[in-house]
């Protein structure tokens, strides 16, 4: 008999957290656990969680009211084991909402495996994350690495509008990393381009062929391409 846990899988965007929250699901399930997945504002739409890899799946939509020790509670009480529960997205829990789910690990024996992003597009944590690494039990991050456009790890998460990052606006603006060219998307960056706001067009701007020359640009002076 194990110890139930909380665990928190964090990463930037795009390094494939909503697959592996579907796999983590799959896996248990084939072995007959009792799962339960939520999540909160997917890009793909409400009660969703989409991989980019194609997987969807249907998962209970978080809302400010949702309270996860009586959706554990509630659904025991109608004969259902309830092992464990998925939270995709759950940089958008509120902190309460986390104290909850530690408290469903600790007190009614549930594993949680949440995954999220850590921090916002200005580099904060996100106060549902921020309750996650106070509290979890593990905090792993992803295997699979994000890469920034210069070759190595991303690591933050920028916000941009045509290719330019901004610092700017709400916390929460639901978007995608490949987003049209007029909209409001997101790109990885490694940290030292996302405090120099170098995204990659800005970096093509800079210096129109830096991979033809296996440079990084001038305007970067630095780590060279792929040097991940
Ligand atoms: N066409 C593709 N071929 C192979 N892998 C892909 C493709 N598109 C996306 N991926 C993988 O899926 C990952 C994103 O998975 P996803 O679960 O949607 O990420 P997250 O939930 O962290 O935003 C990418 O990092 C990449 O590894
Ligand atoms: C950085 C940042 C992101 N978001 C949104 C954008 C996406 O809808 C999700 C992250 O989804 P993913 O599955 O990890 O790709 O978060 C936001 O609202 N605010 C931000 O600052």
């Amino acid at each position: 008999m194990t110890v139930a846990e909380l665990v928190f899988f964090s990463g930037t965007m795009d390094c494939g957290k909503s697959t592996l929250a579907l796999q983590m699901h799959h896996n248990h399930a084939a072995r007959g656990r009792d799962g339960v997945l939520f999540t909160r504002h997917d890009r793909a739409g409400t009660a969703t969680i989409s991989s980019r890899l194609g997987l969807t799946q249907r998962a209970h939509e978080v809302g400010d009211d949702t309270d996860f020790w009586s959706e554990v509670i509630t659904r025991r009480t109608h004969g259902r084991a309830v092992d464990y529960l998925v939270g995709d997205e759950a940089q958008f829990y509120t902190a309460e909402q986390v104290e909850q789910l530690a408290r469903v690990v600790d007190e009614l024996a549930v594993d949680v495996y949440a995954f999220g992003i850590s921090t916002d597009f200005r580099a904060r944590l996100f106060p549902g994350s921020a309750r996650l690494v106070e509290l979890a039990d593990r905090v792993e991050v992803l295997q699979v690495r994000a890469l920034c456009w210069c070759g190595a790890r991303a690591t933050h998460n920028a916000r941009t509008v045509g290719g330019t990052m901004v610092v700017e606006g709400a916390q929460v603006v639901v978007g995608d990393v490949a987003a049209g060219a007029d909209e409001v998307g997101y790109e990885v960056l490694c940290r030292r381009h996302h405090m120099r706001r170098m995204t990659a067009a800005a970096a093509r701007a800079a210096s129109p062929s830096p991979q033809t020359l296996g440079l990084a640009p001038a305007a970067d002076q630095g780590r060279l391409p792929l040097d991940a």
